[in-house]
């Protein structure tokens, strides 16, 4: 009997699984992997066990869920891996579309409530599998390929007035979206708290695997430690190699707030008041 456990295939979980993988005993461990959207229905349907899971799915179901304490991924000011792109400033696109990643929930609630309830903004949001590819003027990428093409982008620009902006060149995308929100630079401008996107959850219901759950906190938490130590080694083994230099992977993972505090918790009550406020579908 294993313990099922999601595994966020993004750079932004890289280094816990890279060291749980490495420095702990993962004999009665399964991971299956799967973009947030997916581990979520995941675990609300009993398919795996524990997960790191988008924070609104929580939120969503709490009765379903214990929270696995200290452990979060989030954010105080920007998280460099969660933009919307648009051609036009953010206070100009009432009345526009928004495509937004299939791969998201809280992360399409938090853009919900920026547009809503921080700008007075009414925009539609379309779900995309591929949002960079539908045209719009405005999209949301969330995890790797939201930095790839922010890395793309910003090469793009460092090459500058050199690019014929009609011609594709070879992968590279046409800079068009010249304006780019960190979301969670802008919920923290807002509100001075921490941003949590996702949430390392358990299901109550797991009675037969208790003990294992237990083992499998203590590993997170000691991997969680050990990364933090060492990211530099771990960046020269990260696949974001392609698209970014080591010390950028590092300074993206340096944004990221792993833990879960009181301060947090606040945070993540305000998101679930302004959820209710802007009547966001859960
Ligand atoms: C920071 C991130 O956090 C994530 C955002 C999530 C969401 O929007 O639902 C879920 C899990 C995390 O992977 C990211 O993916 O870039």
């Amino acid at each position: 009997m294993k313990l099922r456990i999601g595994k966020i295939p993004y750079a932004n979980l890289f280094p816990i699984f890279y060291m749980l993988e490495k420095k702990c005993d993962c004999s009665t461990y399964e991971f299956v992997e799967g973009v947030p959207s997916l581990l979520n229905k995941m675990i609300r349907d009993g398919k795996i066990d524990v997960s790191p899971s988008s924070s609104i799915e929580y939120i969503r179901n709490p009765f379903l869920y214990q929270i696995i304490e200290g452990n979060s991924i989030s954010s105080r000011g920007p998280i460099g891996s969660i933009f919307l792109f648009t051609k036009k400033d953010i206070h100009e696109l009432n009345g526009n579309i928004v495509y937004v990643s299939s791969q998201s929930e809280t992360s399409v609630a938090l853009l919900n409530i920026i547009l809503k309830k921080f700008y007075d903004i009414q925009c539609g949001i379309q779900v995309s599998q591929r949002p960079e590819d539908s045209g719009a003027d405005a999209f949301l990428l969330i995890g790797d390929d939201a930095l790839r093409y922010k890395a793309i982008s910003n090469r793009q620009e460092a090459i500058g007035k050199n690019i014929d902006k009609h011609t594709i060149h070879g992968q590279l995308p046409i800079v068009s979206h010249q304006f780019v929100y960190d979301l969670g630079e802008i919920w923290y401008e807002k509100t001075g708290l921490p941003f949590v996107f996702a949430l390392w959850i358990a299901r109550k219901d797991m009675f037969d695997k208790r003990e294992i759950l237990n083992k499998f906190i203590k590993d997170l938490n000691k991997a969680k430690e050990i990364a933090s130590k060492n990211l530099y080694e771990i960046a020269r083994h990260s696949p974001m190699k392609e698209f970014m230099s080591e010390k950028e992977i590092v300074s993206y993972w340096r944004l990221i707030d792993y833990d879960l505090k009181a301060e947090h918790k606040k945070g993540l009550k305000l998101f679930e008041r302004y959820l209710k406020e802007v009547d966001h579908v859960l």
